[in-house]
């Protein structure tokens, strides 16, 4: 308890797909507090797997959000416990899965801004949402208003939003609305997140007129204005001053995405390739200046607002692993590591696509295995399946960024983060599949560590001190997975044979590209 005790610090919390996480960093940057609270696991009540409510039709999938307000509950009462000392919080920032909307009924301003702190925040907040069941980045249920905004805009990429006209008072992202639970009044969305609701001209970074008309009336006051990521929203409200005993004085900096924050977290340089294995897999790019193709997101950078960066999402990331872990490895990560230890690289020339879920890079499901003959086969012994799996996994992402315009350099590092970032055997063939060295930092949240960071950038603002210049004392990332001599060989045939059947497997689902 006493290491918790007069130590400065700033917070970071995430409010990812399967837990709230939070972690406290000290002002040599150093980590020094870390808990997390797992939706599955200590909220029994919602029922949810994997952090989400996948509905009958297959395609819906909602999140509750009093869910997420009581695991914020819980986490902060943990850290009062474990004797927490809030007094020495100088400011927080966080971060929330990308594209899930929150939607705030009229009046819930007023329950806000005047919360009693003898009571939690779920017991006050139950009446403020007119949306109990939150949309999240996994939903496609609304595929047909995406063709219709689309067409409208007259643009080729596949946007996505909620069309209707229920009386909200204002929508947020789950970022801002997290932002808003800590300021007492509703946060506004910040520049990186809301790239990621094709709604923000990302070169001027305001609201796109035709794509808000092509969604729904009144939909900017519901919005409000997006802000610079790097801003500081307010104070954070007197309901945790008088309940936790943070000072009054401590900033809430707007908080952002999750894959951004993790951009920051890892303090990713020009040319290095971030790859997250959290619920989601992610790979995400800095980029000096937009360049939209038709497949992938394309953000304003969380650190730099003149700057941009690309991501990469793939639905079938950690939740398609621990399927094939529990259905082939007795439900146990060193079995499936065992697997992938006692196999060869390149898995004598056998391929898979496990994608239980409809994939978002390419669009494709079900499971497909192709033998060294490229004959689709309909299984492979356990431990091939498991190399196939990952190989593939590693496989799609660099065709992918390779699509974006990307090309591994010498000098190029992959950072790893996410749960699946302690797996080493995994991380072995991310290193083998990219041939390039594989990092990790000391923490697998960097979107935590990454809102810290940015906490700290925020005590800063209005210097005009760049981010680099606020984390240049963090650690640096250690080397985890070095490329094995001739994976680049062996990866260089196989990459093709993998681009040339996943095309193969497109066109028998939905016929020839155009
Ligand atoms: N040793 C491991 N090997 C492979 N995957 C792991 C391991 N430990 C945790 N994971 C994966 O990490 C996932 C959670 O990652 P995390 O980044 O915490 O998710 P999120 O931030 O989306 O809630 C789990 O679903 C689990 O499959
Ligand atoms: O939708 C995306 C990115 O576009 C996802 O990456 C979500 O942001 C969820 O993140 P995790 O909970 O998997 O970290």
């Amino acid at each position: 308890m006493a290491e918790h005790t007069g130590r400065r610090c700033c917070l970071g919390w995430d409010f990812s797909t399967q837990q709230v996480k939070v972690v406290a960093v000290d002002a040599e940057l150093n980590v020094f507090y870390e808990d997390s609270v797992h939706f599955d696991r200590d909220l029994l009540e919602f029922g949810t797997q994997g952090g989400v409510h996948v509905h009958e039709d297959g395609l819906t999938v909602t999140s509750p959000v009093l869910m997420w307000v009581q695991a914020l509950d819980i986490i902060l009462e943990k850290m009062k416990a474990s004797g927490f000392d809030f007094s020495q919080v100088l400011a927080l920032s966080g971060a929330g899965q990308q594209h899930g909307s929150v939607y705030w009924k009229s009046g819930a301003s007023q329950v806000l801004a005047s919360l009693s702190p003898d009571l939690l925040l779920h017991e006050q907040l139950q009446a403020c949402f007119s949306i109990s069941d939150c949309p999240v980045w996994m939903d496609s249920s609304t595929t047909a208003q995406c063709r219709q905004l689309e067409a409208t805009v007259g643009g080729a990429q596949a946007l996505s939003c909620l069309t209707g006209s229920r009386a909200y008072e204002r929508i947020s992202l789950v970022s801002s609305f997290a932002a808003s639970l800590f300021l007492g009044s509703h946060s506004p969305i910040d520049y990186s997140d809301g790239s990621g609701m094709n709604l923000l001209r990302i070169q001027d970074k305001i609201w796109s007129q035709a794509c808000l008309g092509a969604c729904a009336p009144h939909l900017e006051e519901k919005l409000g204005l997006p802000v610079p990521s790097c801003s500081v929203v307010g104070a954070i409200s007197s309901y945790f001053v008088q309940r936790y005993g943070f000072p009054p004085g401590c900033k809430v900096v707007a908080f952002t995405g999750d894959n951004p924050a993790s951009l920051a977290g890892m303090r990713l340089e020009e040319g290095d390739i971030a790859v997250s294995l959290g619920t989601s897999d992610t790979l995400f790019l800095w980029l000096q200046e937009p360049t939209p193709t038709l497949e992938g997101h394309i953000f304003c950078n969380p650190v730099d607002p003149q700057h941009y960066m690309a991501l990469l999402c793939f639905k079938n990331g950690s939740l398609m692993r621990e399927k094939i872990r529990d259905e082939l490895a007795s439900s146990s990560w060193s079995e499936f590591s065992k697997a992938l230890q006692s196999t060869e690289m390149g898995n004598s020339g056998n391929l898979g696509f496990y994608f239980d879920v409809m994939e978002i890079t390419p669009e494709i499901i079900g499971r497909h295995r192709f033998s060294a003959e490229n004959h689709e086969v309909s299984a492979f012994p356990w431990d091939v399946e498991i190399r196939a799996l990952i190989e593939g996994q590693f496989m799609a992402k660099k065709i992918h960024a390779e699509g974006l315009g990307y090309r591994v350099m010498p000098k190029t590092k992959i950072l790893a983060t996410g749960g699946a970032s302690h797996n080493r055997d995994i991380l072995q063939v991310l290193a083998d599949v990219f041939g390039t060295p594989v990092y990790v930092t000391d923490t697998a949240n960097s979107a935590c560590v990454g809102s810290a960071y940015r906490a700290f950038h925020g005590l800063a603002a209005g210097t005009d001190v760049p981010f680099s210049e606020v984390v240049k004392l963090a650690p640096n990332p250690r080397l985890a997975a070095a490329p094995t001599p001739g994976a680049s060989q062996v990866y260089e045939a196989l990459l093709q044979r993998y681009a040339m059947l996943e095309q193969r497997i497109l066109t028998q689902t939905r016929g020839p590209p155009e």
